[in-house]
């Protein structure tokens, strides 16, 4: 396995009273596509959100152990939060431009964080390795809104690339998607591992076993497996694992 980019230590996350996610060790390695896969509640929204920080906004949400962004704990260390989330970026379930032109979607992170270089070059580069650019290069002042959904969760994922993030974070990025677009998206994750350090939360199984290396598999708030997903899907280790992945609960 090569270098972990972001370690979970002991890692456990509450909303109040309620931990929905207990002692997590997790290392994932960068330029790889890791996907988190379990039954709805198990935590793996929680612990995706965890690693940008984005639960920073949950008033009840409370966090004991660590994360280490290369070698660096993220909540018990002095850190830039909002550098922190350049770094990590985020693409969620629905698609979520903003209501503006395509051109504007991919520079306002770049501006707000004072991106110097040369915006036209940034936006091309960004929809180029999102796969969008050939089908809006004609129309970069168009909105957002008017792209197809999954031209639109593209969108996202080259808004995300702007500010050149060294991870990015998906949470169900196929689901509100068409198979057609879904595949699309698939084949450009394939295509960003090459750059980027991939985390995936999936509850579609052979989704994980297309496009992951790794395959995390959570139950009831424990990390039960991780592991190459060739291991996991053929000679997972646990039983409960097995069950999962051979349909007989989810
Ligand atoms: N903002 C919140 N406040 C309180 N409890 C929450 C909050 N968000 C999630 N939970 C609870 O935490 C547990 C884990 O939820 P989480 O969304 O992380 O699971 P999940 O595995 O991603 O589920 P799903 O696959 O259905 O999206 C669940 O019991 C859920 O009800």
């Amino acid at each position: 396995m090569s270098t972990p980019v972001l370690q979970t230590k002991n890692l456990s996350l509450s909303y109040g009273d309620s931990q929905v996610v207990n002692d997590v060790n997790i290392d994932f390695k960068e330029k790889s596509v890791t996907a988190l896969i379990g039954p709805s509640g198990c935590g793996k929204s929680t612990l995706l959100r965890t690693l940008n920080r984005m639960n920073d906004f949950i008033d009840s949400f409370s966090i004991a152990g660590d994360v280490l962004f290369r070698g660096t704990d993220i909540y018990n260390s002095p850190i830039d939060v909002t550098d922190f989330r350049r770094q990590v970026g985020m693409v969620f379930q629905k698609p979520n431009p903003f209501s503006s032109s395509i051109y504007k979607n991919i520079t306002w992170g770049p501006k707000i964080n004072g991106y110097q270089g040369d915006m036209d070059e940034l936006v091309e580069t960004s929809l180029r390795r999102a796969s969008l650019w050939d089908e809006v290069k004609d129309k970069l002042n168009s909105s957002g809104l008017a792209l197809s959904g999954g031209q639109q969760q593209r969108l996202c994922i080259a808004r995300a690339i702007a500010m050149d993030p060294e991870i990015i974070l998906m949470d169900e990025p196929c689901s509100a998607l068409d198979p057609q677009s879904t595949l699309a998206i698939e084949r450009l994750i394939t295509e960003l591992q090459e750059k980027y350090t991939i985390i995936i939360v999936t509850h579609n199984m052979q989704q994980a076993a297309r496009i992951s290396e790794y395959t995390a598999f959570m139950y009831n708030g424990d990390m039960v497996e991780y592991d190459d997903t060739s291991k996991v899907f053929s000679t997972p280790a646990n039983q409960l694992t097995q069950d999962y992945i051979g349909g007989r609960f989810g």
